[in-house]
C-alpha cells in the first residue's frame, strides 16, 4: 500500500480544459446512471477523486464524514460556491454566493418569513391555490401529465405567497423566464447564441427587470400602509436597522427572490410527482395515506380550509414523503469552494478548487439504510435516530434548506386534495427517470384520472 503524503493530489484526471468530465456527468444524469457513473469512479479511484466540472477543478467526496465536512466546516476552510452557470444566472448577491456576516444577514431575513410560526398563517392561502389548480387543470379531464402540472402548481403557490404576483400575464411571463433559467443552471458556461447557458442568461435578465418594477410597486404599497407581512418582497423591504436604513439592498432582494423561486418550485414539484407515481405503484402505502387523509377530509363536511392542526395529523404521509426524498432526491448534489490549501482524507486540495457532494450515494448506502432499494417509510419512525449527515435531501448545517417547512406544508396540502378527490393509473409503465438536472420521470408521468367522492 502506498503511503499517502499530504502533498499528494487526489486520484483521477482533470480532463480537457473547461469541459473536463462535465459532459460525461450530464450525459449520465440524463440517462439516470449518474450514481452508477460516480460508483464506477469510486471503484477506480477510491472514495476521493478529482475531476473538472463546469469549468473548475473539483474533488468528489461522499459518505457521512464527507457530508459533515461539507455541511459543518466553518468558512475559514470552505465556502459555498456554485458553479459559474448558477452564479451568473441567479446573481452574485444571492445567499448561495454569500459568506459569513452577509450570509447570516440575508438568511435571517429570509427565515423571518419562512419559519414555521410565520408560515402557519398561509396554510389557508396554499389550500386555495391547490383547489384552484385542481379546478382549472384536473376536473373534467380524463388524462393529465403530472410533472408539468405540479410545476405549474408549485410555481403558482410560490408566486402568490412569496411575491404577491397574482394570476395573469405577468405570472405567465415570469413562469416562462424561470423555466429557461433553470434549464441552463448546470451547463458548460459558454455564452454563445443558441447555447442553453445563453438562453438562461437572457431569461435571467428579463426576470430581473420585471422584479425591479415589482419591487418599486411594493415600495409604494408599503408607504401607503400595506402590511409588511403580505409577501416576501414586502417583508424584505420593510426590514430596517436602528438608523432606519433598509437592511437588504435592492440587488440582494432581486437575486434572492430569484433563488427562492428556483429553489422552491422546481424541487417541490419533483417530490409531488414522485409521490403520485409511488402511490400508483405501492397499493399498501397508498391505502395507508388515503386513510389518514380521508379521516381529515371527513371532519370538513362543508369544505372548510385545511389548518395548521390538520397538517400535524398527516404524520404517515410525511414519512412517505421523506422516504421518497431519500430514494429520489430532487437535488442531485452541490458544490463548495476551498478557500485555502487544505488536506482532506490524506490528500492535498489546493485553494479555489471545488468540493462536489452528492445526495444519492450516501442515501442509498446499505450500511446506513439497510436494503436501500426497498421503499420503507418506517425508516422515518424516529428521524432523530438516523445517523447525522446521512439523510441530506435538504443539505445540513448552517446552510440547511430554509424552505423545509414551506415544502412540507405545500406537499401535504397538495397530496390531501389530490388523493381524496382523484384516483389515477399510470399510462406509462416505464418507471425510470432522467435528470436535467432535476429528475424527470418518463414522458413527465402521464396518468389517467377519475374524480373520487369521500367514502
Ligand atoms: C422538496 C423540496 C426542497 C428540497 C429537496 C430542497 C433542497 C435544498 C438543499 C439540498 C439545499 C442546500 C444546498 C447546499 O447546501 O448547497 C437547499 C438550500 C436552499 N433552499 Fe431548498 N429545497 C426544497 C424546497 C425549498 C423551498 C420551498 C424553498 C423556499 C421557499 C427553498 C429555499 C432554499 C434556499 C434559499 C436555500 C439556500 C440556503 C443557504 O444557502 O443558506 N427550498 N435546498
Amino acid at each position: 500500500k502506498r503511503k499517502r503524503s499530504p502533498q499528494r493530489a487526489p486520484p483521477g484526471s482533470l480532463g480537457l480544459p473547461l469541459i473536463g468530465q462535465s459532459l460525461g456527468l450530464l450525459r449520465a444524469m440524463r440517462s439516470n446512471t449518474a450514481e452508477e457513473w460516480l460508483r464506477k469512479r469510486i471503484r477506480k479511484y477510491g472514495p476521493i477523486s478529482k475531476m473538472r466540472l463546469f469549468g473548475k477543478p473539483a474533488v468528489f467526496i461522499y459518505g457521512q464524514a464527507a457530508n459533515k465536512f461539507v455541511f459543518a466546516s466553518d468558512s475559514s476552510n470552505i465556502v459555498n460556491q456554485q458553479v459559474k452557470s448558477v452564479s451568473s444566472i441567479l446573481g452574485d448577491r444571492c445567499i448561495l454566493e454569500l459568506t459569513g456576516e452577509d450570509h447570516k444577514r440575508v438568511r435571517d431575513a429570509l427565515v423571518s418569513f419562512l419559519k414555521p410560526e410565520s408560515l402557519k398563517q398561509y396554510v389557508g392561502k396554499m389550500d386555495e391555490e391547490v383547489r384552484n389548480h385542481l379546478e382549472m387543470h384536473w376536473h373534467g379531464k380524463q388524462q393529465v401529465t403530472v410533472l408539468p402540472l405540479m410545476k405549474t402548481l408549485t410555481f403558482n403557490i410560490i408566486c402568490s405567497l412569496l411575491f404577491g404576483v397574482e394570476r395573469g400575464t405577468r405570472r405567465d411571463k415570469l413562469a416562462n423566464d424561470f423555466r429557461y433559467m433553470i434549464e441552463g443552471m448546470w451547463s458548460v458556461p459558454v455564452n454563445l447564441p443558441f447555447t442553453r447557458y445563453n438562453r438562461s442568461l437572457q431569461a435571467s435578465a428579463r426576470a430581473q427587470k420585471l422584479l425591479k418594477v415589482l419591487i418599486g410597486e411594493k415600495r409604494v404599497d408599503l408607504e401607503k400602509g400595506a402590511s409588511p407581512r403580505q409577501d416576501l418582497i414586502t417583508c424584505l423591504l420593510s426590514i430596517r436597522n436602528e438608523k432606519d436604513e433598509q437592511v437588504i439592498s435592492e440587488k440582494e432582494i432581486i437575486h434572492n427572490v430569484m433563488l427562492i423561486m428556483v429553489a422552491g418550485y422546481d424541487t417541490s414539484s419533483v417530490l409531488l410527482t414522485f409521490l403520485l407515481r409511488l402511490f400508483a405503484n405501492y397499493p399498501t402505502i397508498y391505502a395507508a395515506v388515503l386513510q389518514e387523509q380521508d379521516e381529515i377530509a371527513r371532519r370538513k363536511p362543508n369544505g372548510e380550509l385545511l389548518t395548521w392542526e390538520d397538517l400535524a395529523k398527516m404524520k404517515y404521509t410525511w414519512k412517505v414523503a421523506m422516504e421518497t426524498l431519500r430514494m429520489f432526491p430532487p437535488i442531485f448534489g452541490g458544490f463548495r469552494k476551498v478557500v485555502k490549501d487544505i488536506e482532506y482524507g490524506g490528500y492535498f486540495i489546493p485553494k479555489d478548487w471545488l468540493i462536489f457532494w452528492v445526495t444519492g450515494i450516501t442515501q442509498m448506502d446499505d450500511t446506513i439504510f439497510p436494503e436501500p432499494s426497498k421503499f420503507n417509510p418506517s425508516r422515518f419512525e424516529n428521524p432523530a435516530s438516523l445517523p447525522p449527515y446521512c439523510f441530506i435531501p435538504f443539505g445540513g448545517g448552517p446552510r440547511i434548506c430554509p424552505g423545509y417547512e414551506f415544502a412540507r406544508i405545500e406537499t401535504l396540502v397538495s397530496i390531501h386534495y389530490l388523493i381524496t378527490r382523484f384516483t389515477w393509473n399510470l399510462l406509462c409503465s416505464d418507471n425510470s427517470f432522467s435528470r436535467d438536472p432535476m429528475p424527470v420521470p418518463t414522458k413527465g408521468l402521464p396518468v389517467q384520472i377519475s374524480p373520487r367522492k369521500l367514502p
